[in-house]
C-alpha cells in the first residue's frame, strides 16, 4: 500500500502526518514504531492520524515513537490546523479538532492562504493525583511533593491537560542527564500510565526554559502539552502569574502560554518541511 504523508513540526516536536479521509491504517503503533526511526524510516518523533470527525472538522490520533497512543499532543494539534487550513480541507480561521482528551478549539494565525502560526484552548488543568494518574495516596493536589527516585528525593508538582505530566523546578536544565533521569520517571510504578516529565528554569515571572523527557519518545525538542503543565505548575508554586502570557523557551523554539481561570491557551507555530510517499503493508 503506498502511503501519502507529510513531515510537519511545531517547535522542532515533529511527526509524520497521515491523512485518513479515505483510508484506515491497520496497525498505526506498528507503523510509528517503524517510520519514526531516524536511520531505517522517514524519521519523527511519531506519527498522527487525521481522520474525519462526526463532531469536529477532523479527529486527530498521535502515536509515540513507541506506538503508545498519545491523549492530547500540543504540537501536533497546531499541525493538524495547519493541514486542514493549507490543503482546503476546511478553510476556516477557527477549527475545531478532536481527541481522545476532547474536542479542542483552534484560532489560525494565517497569511496568503497559510497557517503560520495557532493559538490553541487545551481546556483546564487536571490536578487530582487519581487522574493525572499517579499511584500516590493524596487527596490534594501534588505541588512540589517530596518523591523518591531510586535514592534521590525530588520535589515534583503533576499536572493533567489531558495527558499525564510531572513538573520539576531546576538551577540548571543544561546540566541535566535526560538520558539517565528520564527513563526513571518515565518508568516509575507510581505513574501506572507513565508520564511526561518537564525540568523547567525559571528565569522570570513571564519566561521560563524547559527541556522535556516525553512517554513513549524520549527527549524531544518541544512538547506542547508539557509547556502548558509548566506554566500551570510555575503559577502553582508562585513563581508566574495567572491571565499573563509566559514565554516557555524549549530547546527548538518557543510557545507563548497563558493559564487562565477558564482554560490553558497556547499559541505557536506549525511548519511543513516536505511531503512523500512510503509503502507500508496494512496488514
Ligand atoms: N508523549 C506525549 C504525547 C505528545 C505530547 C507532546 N509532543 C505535545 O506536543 O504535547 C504522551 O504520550 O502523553
Amino acid at each position: 500500500m503506498n502511503i501519502p504523508f507529510t513531515k510537519m513540526h511545531g517547535c522542532g516536536n515533529d511527526y509524520i502526518y497521515i491523512n485518513c479521509f479515505d483510508h484506515t491504517i491497520e496497525n498505526p503503533e506498528d507503523l510509528s514504531r517503524t517510520i519514526s526511526n531516524r536511520h531505517f524510516g522517514i524519521g519523527g518523533d511519531g506519527i498522527v492520524l487525521i481522520c474525519h470527525s462526526d463532531v469536529a472538522d477532523a479527529k486527530m490520533r498521535m502515536f509515540n515513537i513507541d506506538g503508545s497512543e498519545g491523549k492530547m499532543c500540543g504540537n501536533a494539534i497546531r499541525c493538524v490546523a495547519k493541514y486542514l487550513y493549507d490543503h482546503n480541507i476546511a478553510c476556516k480561521e477557527t477549527l475545531e479538532i478532536d481527541t481522545l482528551s476532547g474536542v479542542k478549539i483552534i484560532k489560525l494565525h494565517t497569511e496568503n492562504g497559510k497557517m503560520l502560526s495557532a493559538t490553541v484552548d487545551i481546556g483546564e488543568p487536571m490536578l487530582d493525583p487519581a487522574i493525572i494518574p499517579t499511584l500516590i495516596e493524596e487527596q490534594n493536589a501534588l505541588i512540589n511533593f517530596p518523591f523518591q527516585v531510586d535514592d534521590e528525593i525530588f520535589a515534583i508538582t503533576t499536572v493533567s491537560m489531558g495527558n499525564p505530566h510531572c513538573v520539576l523546578f531546576c538551577d540548571d536544565i543544561d546540566s541535566i542527564n535526560l538520558q539517565h533521569i528520564g527513563p526513571k520517571f518515565e518508568h516509575h510504578p507510581m505513574f501506572p500510565e507513565s508520564v511526561n516529565t518537564e525540568f523547567i528554569q525559571i528565569e522570570s515571572r513571564n519566561c521560563i526554559r524547559m527541556r522535556v523527557w516525553e512517554r513513549g519518545s524520549g527527549e524531544t525538542l518541544a512538547c506542547g502539552t508539557g509547556a502548558c503543565a509548566a506554566v500551570v505548575a510555575a503559577v502553582l508554586n508562585g513563581h508566574c502569574d495567572k491571565d499573563t502570557d509566559v514565554i516557555v523557551k524549549l530547546l527548538g523554539g518557543e510557545l507563548i502560554i497563558r493559564y487562565t481561570d477558564e482554560s490553558v491557551l497556547m499559541t505557536g507555530p506549525a511548519v511543513q518541511v516536505f511531503e512523500g510517499e512510503i509503502q507500508w503493508n496494512n496488514k
